[in-house]
């Protein structure tokens, strides 16, 4: 379970982030969705210790990220690039995040198989490509078994397998009762795996609920979030 409870952040007299309230539950994918600069990556990383906040909590299982005694154990996350040295091979890579959190070194094989990058264990981060890079940091976050997931934008890069893969992935931890929270500007992607929506724009929430509540009255999600976010009428003025 994620709880982030009117979470408030200003960068100098900039409001980011205003009274945003987000529930992620297990056995379920939560979609967190907004325009570019809504403040999605800005919430995650508060939620995952990187960051305080101004005002609100952010917690993961009730305690904050910082508090966590197992972090990688209890939530994977994925926030942008694999976060890995380029001269590391991906094999190495894993093997030092599983060395350093007690997770069983048997596991970098189990999730470089998950993630697709079985062949390339032994290449170096420095050359893959943006997508295989992605699938790293998939593959560092599912490493800990955590039953939560954070995925800030992990559709990005990703080619048409990846993405398969990746709901896949989201969905099948979801069914066995794991909590999963992602982020996403591309709607069509979270159509198709989320079971609830949170929608932000200019920083505040302006929707959540089942994804047919939120999508209600509307023809498809993508004509929600632009009614939503007043992206079409912005864009018409
Ligand atoms: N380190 C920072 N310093 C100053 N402003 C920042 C910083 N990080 C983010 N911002 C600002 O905070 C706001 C929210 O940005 P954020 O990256 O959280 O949005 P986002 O919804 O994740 O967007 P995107 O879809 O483009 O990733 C933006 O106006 C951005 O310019």
């Amino acid at each position: 379970m994620l709880s982030i409870e009117k979470l408030g952040k200003r960068r100098g007299s900039r409001v980011i982030l205003a009274d945003v309230d987000l529930r992620a539950e297990p056995g379920k994918v939560t979609a967190f969705l907004g325009p570019n600069g809504a403040g999605k990556s800005s919430t995650l990383r508060i939620l995952l210790g990187l960051d305080r906040p101004t005002s609100g909590t952010a917690l993961v299982h009730g305690r904050a990220y910082r508090s966590l005694r197992d972090p990688l154990r209890t939530v994977g996350s994925m926030l942008d690039g694999p976060g890995a040295h380029p001269s590391r091979t991906a094999r190495a890579h894993l093997a030092w995040i599983a060395r350093s959190n007690g997770i069983p070194r048997r596991r970098v094989a189990e999730v470089l198989e998950q993630v697709g990058l079985a062949a390339h264990g032994r290449g170096r981060v420095g050359g893959f490509s943006l997508g295989m890079g992605r699938r790293l940091g998939l593959a560092a976050a599912l490493l800990g078994e955590p039953e939560a997931l954070v995925l800030d934008e992990p559709v990005n890069g990703l080619d048409a397998e990846g993405v398969r893969r990746l709901r896949g992935l989201v969905r099948a931890h979801a069914a066995d009762g794991g909590t999963v929270l992602l982020s996403s500007h591309l709607m069509g992607e979270v159509a198709a795996v989320a079971d609830d929506v949170v929608v932000i724009s200019g920083g505040r929430v302006v929707a959540a609920g089942p994804l047919s509540d939120v999508t209600r009255g509307h023809a498809s999600l993508e004509d929600a979030y632009f009614a939503l976010t007043g992206y079409e009428r912005a864009e018409g003025a």
